[in-house]
């Protein structure tokens, strides 16, 4: 609850609102029966000026009660949303401070849902809360004095049904409160299973793997289905059960009653109001049945939305580092790394130093490292040992907005936001104006499709990018890598999707544009990198070899097979 506590002081002119209608709209419930008893014991002694005026009372008594009801439910409804909205932001503005290996801790599934369903979860729980947390007392404990106080005599029905109804309560939820923790992780697993089929539905098609994906998700989605059930099944059990100890304990007052009213004829006007109160004691505990549910599922939830709140982010910028302006070369210093998940390092004493406005490529086979010594130059992760440092500075102890004005990444896969072309590219540089734009898209090779269309920057970019082909946007990724001019680039295989002759003019671009920019050009090509001023070449995390493609091709073998393997096979196409 302590995840709450502060938002319930933040409204607390509304939940005190709430309050106060609910314990209106209680009284007003408990106080009719007592009138009607008056107004039919009027009627049996036949005073109907006191029938009149009860009667007034009764309607103002309703209508209150009802006025009450309306604002409890608007104010409830208004705080609910409120704090479902603050707990949402909270959990973005976290999950904003997360690095790459915090969000693989979590993952994207499970944490969109502890944004979505944990948070609509905690929305029902302090709407019924808000609702019904106090009522359920006022109304069990106030018609228990009633109902005590209108026929002393039948203080054992009221024990007998309270009790039975108790055990009934205890008994649904001991088997119901452990399917609530695993209905969330059920329900993760189903999204997460949705989200993969529907990014990869081009793969899913074309290897006709509909029939797999369906059985994948069935699977998933029919273990929630047989939890949700479980769950309406102990609810469907509890309703009636409740119901026929409710008609029980009526039957038997009347019954009792009946064998009496010869000796207390009196006890018939009381009897209707009594079993009145039964009701409502049956009432109080049905609500509390009811929130006890809301708060057992909310409470996994509450659970789950602190683990984000209260993550403390495994990478975090030194606050005391000035804001300054870093110098472009980057320099590895015996850096080791191995992913939070694994044991074994990926990176293995890595040491090399790329002086400013260099053209650095770095090659090696598939899984050899090279991404993730690019991630450690924009600060992703953090070396396991050694230091990366940037302008002569370790990454460590630089300050966020100074890396980030220094190193721009381009992503092998490129991703483009939903919007305009113009918000895209002013993700790398906020105040781009259109000449900034047209510059960096030239150097990209995509003002030449851009400039076609006719509101060119302010071209429409769907969700997923799905309007734009794979090569539009590497050269859009590339334009918003570029527009800011930054001291440190890397080009993480962006140009895979590019024809060889575009490859070319992008590369002569950064040459001419970008001179005093340190360029990191990762491929999986060496032709593409022919001609940096130094290649690095990776092996199985290790760097075996440094220099020019004519020095490599003298000095490590490795890169010698890399070169021969990728020339036999263009001979061969
Ligand atoms: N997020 C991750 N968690 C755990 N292991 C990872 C992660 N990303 C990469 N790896 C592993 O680290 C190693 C190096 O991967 P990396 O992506 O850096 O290689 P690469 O040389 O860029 O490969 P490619 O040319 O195929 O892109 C691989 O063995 C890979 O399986």
């Amino acid at each position: 609850m302590d995840l709450l506590k502060p938002y319930l002081v933040k409204y607390k002119r509304d939940i005190f609102i709430t309050v106060l209608s609910v314990i209106v709209m209680s009284a007003a419930a408990l106080y009719q029966p007592r009138l009607l008893q008056d107004v039919m014991k009027a009627i049996t002694e036949d005073k109907m000026n006191q029938v009149n005026s009860i009667g007034v009372k009764l309607i103002t008594v309703a209508a209150l009660g009802l006025i009450a009801g309306v604002i409890n439910s608007i104010f409830a409804a208004k705080v609910s949303q409120n704090i479902a909205a603050d707990l949402r932001e909270a959990q973005y503005r976290k999950i904003q401070t997360f690095s790459f290996a915090d969000i693989e801790h979590f993952s994207v599934g499970n944490l969109v849902v502890r944004m979505t369903n944990d948070i609509q979860q905690v929305q029902t729980l302090v709407m019924s809360g808000l609702q019904a947390l106090l009522r359920m007392p006022i109304l069990f404990i106030g018609a228990l004095i009633f109902a005590i106080n209108t026929l002393p005599q039948l203080w054992w029905i009221i024990v007998i049904m309270v009790v039975t109804v108790v055990l009934i309560t205890a008994f649904v939820f001991s088997k119901m409160g452990p399917l609530f923790g695993r209905i969330q992780s059920w329900i993760e697993k189903t999204n997460n299973l949705a989200k993969e089929n529907l990014q990869g539905v081009r793969v899913v098609k074309s290897f006709n793997q509909e029939q797999n994906e369906k059985n994948r998700y069935n699977e998933a989605s029919g273990e929630l289905n047989k939890i949700n059930i479980k769950i309406g099944y102990l609810f469907s059990v509890m309703s009636p059960l409740f119901m026929m100890v409710s008609q029980l304990a009526i039957a038997g007052s009347i019954w009792y009653v009946g064998t009496q009213v010869n000796e207390h004829p009196m006890w018939i006007a009381s009897v209707s109001s009594f079993t009145n109160y039964l009701m409502q004691i049956m009432m109080a505990v049905i609500i509390g049945g009811m929130v006890m549910s809301f708060a057992a599922r909310g409470m996994v939830s509450i659970k789950r939305i602190k683990e984000v709140i209260d993550a403390k982010p495994t990478m975090q910028y030194d606050a005391k580092a000035p804001e300054i302006e870093l110098m472009g070369s980057v320099e590895f210093k015996d850096v080791s790394f191995h992913y939070p998940a694994d044991e074994q390092d990926v990176l293995k004493h890595v040491s090399f130093k790329a002086n400013a406005g260099e053209m650095i490529g770095i090659v090696g086979a598939t899984g050899s490292g090279k991404t993730t010594l690019a991630q450690l130059i924009a600060r992703l992760f953090d070396p396991t040992a050694g230091t990366v440092e940037i302008g002569g500075h370790d990454l460590k102890h630089v300050n966020e907005k100074s890396l980030r004005q220094t190193v721009s990444y381009v992503l092998q896969r490129a991703t483009l936001f939903s919007g305009k072309i113009s918000d895209n590219l002013r993700q790398g540089k906020l105040d781009a104006n259109t000449k900034d734009m047209r510059h960096a898209a030239n150097i990209a090779q995509a003002a030449e499709f851009v400039e076609r269309y006719e509101d060119t920057y302010e071209h429409v970019v769907e969700e997923r990018s799905a309007n734009f082909s794979g090569g539009q946007k590497q050269r859009l990724s590339i334009a918003r890598g570029v527009i800011a001019n930054p001291k440190v680039l890397i080009l993480d295989d962006s140009t895979s999707a590019l024809d060889a002759n575009s490859e070319k003019l992008v590369k002569e671009a950064l040459e001419r544009d970008l001179q005093h920019t340190t360029t990191f050009i990762i491929a999986e090509k060496i032709s593409s990198v022919i001609n940096a001023d130094r290649i690095l070449v990776l092996d199985e995390g290790k760097l075996v070899g440094e220099g020019s493609h004519a020095e490599l091709l003298e000095t490590s073998p490795v890169y010698r097979e890399i070169y021969g393997t990728q020339k036999a096979q263009e001979v061969n196409s």
